[in-house]
């Protein structure tokens, strides 16, 4: 192999950055060519491919966002898309393709690896809702993001004795909600992995108004419901005013941790190698501190489970 390419694609994570600048210096490293392509799986289509120097990479280690943008395509989901993609990569020669990205952006790696393309996926999302890997590039970030947020809003809350709902990212994962929760010190967590019921929240907050507690601290993932609903269904239990926070793109932004710095430089160079080893279809993988790689199917496949005693600590400590 002497041509690869590299995109992001999906929701940006902080950490793409450095997963991008080691892509392409692991890859000049080892005497491949490496090819930027700008806008994800569109970028691919529309033929925005470029290739990287050294220096094309300086500066971002440490910046958020992804210095090749990215994207969400309709038309890569079209048979017709994708082979406009491949006949883009093969007229370049390029053979190998690393995506950055979450679980759609992995479907879309299999399907161009069963077009003839070797494609190495790694996870980047702010969810941290990919199965096979304990942690994708930009939750580290995110997480510390909400708490730093929730630390804000707990300094309001206690002074004017207010329940605050704070509504987090996540459609399909409680990832984020759950241990910002914990580490937030939240009286309540909702995540879309379980059923929280209404009166028992309403009774837990009465039990604290009774105890002299007069702030609490709800945090919500976007998929259980709105911050708006929650408050409306609340209202139906208990007498209280309630304050909402939607935090929004914010948690998407910003400059990387030092984990996701980390991490992203590993998985990228870890990226290359499985392409120069001649894999594809799969995915890189952190577990135990450690590199791995699994099949991108058995990833997208499977729901990441959650860590059940998290939710029930956060429970036993916030009383
Ligand atoms: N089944 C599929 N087949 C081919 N391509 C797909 C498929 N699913 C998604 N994609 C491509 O991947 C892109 C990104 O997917 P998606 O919007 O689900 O984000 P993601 O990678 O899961 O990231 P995140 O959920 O963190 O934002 C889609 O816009 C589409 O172009
Ligand atoms: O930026 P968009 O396209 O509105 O997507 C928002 C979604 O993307 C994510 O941030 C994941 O990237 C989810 O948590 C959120 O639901
Ligand atoms: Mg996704």
């Amino acid at each position: 192999m002497r041509k690869i390419a590299v995109l992001t694609s999906g929701g940006d994570a902080p950490g793409m950055n450095a997963a991008i600048r080691a892509v392409v210096r692991k890859g000049i490293f080892e005497n491949l060519e490496v090819y930027g392509v700008s806008h994800g799986y569109e970028g691919l289509i529309n033929n925005q491919i470029k290739k990287m120097e050294l220096g094309d990479v300086g500066d971002i280690i440490h910046r958020g966002g992804t210095k090749l943008y990215s994207a969400r395509s309709e038309e890569f989901l079209t048979l017709a898309g994708q082979n406009k993609a491949v006949a883009n990569l093969k007229n370049l020669g390029i053979e190998g393709l690393i995506v950055i990205g979450g679980d759609g952006s992995y479907r879309g790696a299999s399907r161009l690896s069963e077009l003839g393309i070797k494609t190495i996926g790694i996870p980047a999302t702010i969810d941290n809702d990919i199965a096979g890997t304990n942690e994708t590039i930009g939750y580290d970030t995110a997480l510390n993001t909400i708490v730093d947020m929730i630390d804000k809003i707990r300094d309001t809350a206690t002074s004017h004795e207010r329940t605050f709902i704070i509504e987090v990212m996540g459609r399909d994962s409680g990832q984020l909600a759950l241990n910002a929760g914990l580490a937030a010190g939240a009286e309540t967590i909702f995540i879309p992995e379980r059923q929280t019921k209404m009166s028992d929240v309403a009774a837990r907050i009465q039990s604290g108004l009774e105890r002299g507690k007069k702030h609490s601290l709800i945090v919500l993932a976007e998929g259980v419901m709105s911050a708006e609903s929650c408050s409306l269904e609340l209202g139906k239990y208990i007498n209280i005013e309630t304050r909402l926070s939607v935090l929004g793109h914010i948690q998407r932004g910003g400059k990387p941790t030092a984990k996701d710095r980390v991490l992203g430089s590993r998985f990228g160079a870890y990226a290359v190698e499985l392409l120069l080893d001649g894999q594809t279809d799969v995915g890189t993988s952190i577990k135990d501190d450690k590199m791995y790689f699994v099949e991108l199917k058995s990833v997208y496949n499977q729901k990441k489970n959650y860590d059940s005693s998290i939710y029930q600590l956060s429970k036993e400590l916030s009383i």
